[in-house]
């Protein structure tokens, strides 16, 4: 009951199609071949495409008037990091480079799956207040208890929103502690709003928090206080 509640908040056509079968990947889930064109690569997924519900487009728009003024700026976002690069040198003196086979099939976690299916969201980042906005719409792939949300997939756009929020502050840095209290569960295809500031800088420390709200402000989801550490300038 609850879980069919929940589907009815995707936006039409979501769970439609052969997406639910086992069919063949389609083009858009198989690795980019290595000629993959470099507009295809470019496209920015922080956009609405049509499996955005309602809520999740009224959002979009009431974030897209406050970057009018230019206090808050859309972030783009892309699938394909460095899909061209054949090595990539990791942060670490002691990482080994990715090796020039892999680099095509890498991609960002939160972007490898089917539009509509996963992660959907775009964030919105205030330079002036170092705050990050993350507006999300979780899909059915993302399921944990039935009708909800996964933990895991709440942690994954947490610490997606927190990281954005201190490397856009900071430079590179990474996750060294994410601390969550899951408060009430997400109902799956719902849309959800994180909130996430720099409360403190120590010197290669970047502390960040964040909180998770339904579209209406009533109902807090979750909330997370996080530390990321700036990688070593001498490895970076
Ligand atoms: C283009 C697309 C973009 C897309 C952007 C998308 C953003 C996505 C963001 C996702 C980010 C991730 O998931 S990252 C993946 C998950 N994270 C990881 O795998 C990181 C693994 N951990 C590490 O590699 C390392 O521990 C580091 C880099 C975090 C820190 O190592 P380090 O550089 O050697 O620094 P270290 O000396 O240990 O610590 C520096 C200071 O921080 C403190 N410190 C370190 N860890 C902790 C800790 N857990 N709790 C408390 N304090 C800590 C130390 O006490 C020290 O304090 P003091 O003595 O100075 O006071």
């Amino acid at each position: 009951m609850l879980r069919s509640g929940a589907l009815r908040l995707c936006a039409p056509g979501v769970l439609r199609g052969p997406r639910r079968s086992a069919a063949p990947p389609t083009r858009e889930s198989r690795p980019p071949p290595r000629s993959f064109a470099s507009e295809v690569i470019r496209v920015d997924l922080s956009l609405p495409n049509p499996s955005w519900s309602k809520d999740m487009r009224l959002l979009f728009d009431q974030f897209m008037k406050k970057t009018e003024d230019g206090s808050w700026k859309r972030l783009p976002s892309y699938k394909y990091v460095s899909p061209q690069r054949t090595e990539v040198k990791t942060f670490f003196p002691d990482g080994k480079p990715v090796k020039e086979d892999h680099m095509p099939q890498a991609q960002l976690f939160p972007r490898s799956l089917e539009e509509g299916l996963g992660f959907e969201y775009a964030m919105f980042h205030n330079h002036v207040e170092n705050r990050t906005v993350c507006i999300f719409q979780g899909g059915p792939y993302l399921q944990g208890a039935s009708g909800f949300l996964h933990g895991g997939a709440i942690a994954t756009m947490m610490d997606s929103t927190l990281g954005v929020c201190a490397l856009t502050a900071g430079g590179v840095a990474m996750t060294a502690n994410l601390n969550i209290n899951f408060r009430r569960p997400i109902p799956l295809c719902s849309v959800v709003v994180i909130n996430s500031q720099l409360d403190k800088v120590e010197g290669r420390k970047l502390f960040v928090s964040c909180n998770v709200q339904s579209v209406d402000g009533k109902t807090l989801h979750s909330k997370a206080t996080s530390l990321f550490v700036k990688l070593n300038p001498k490895e970076v």
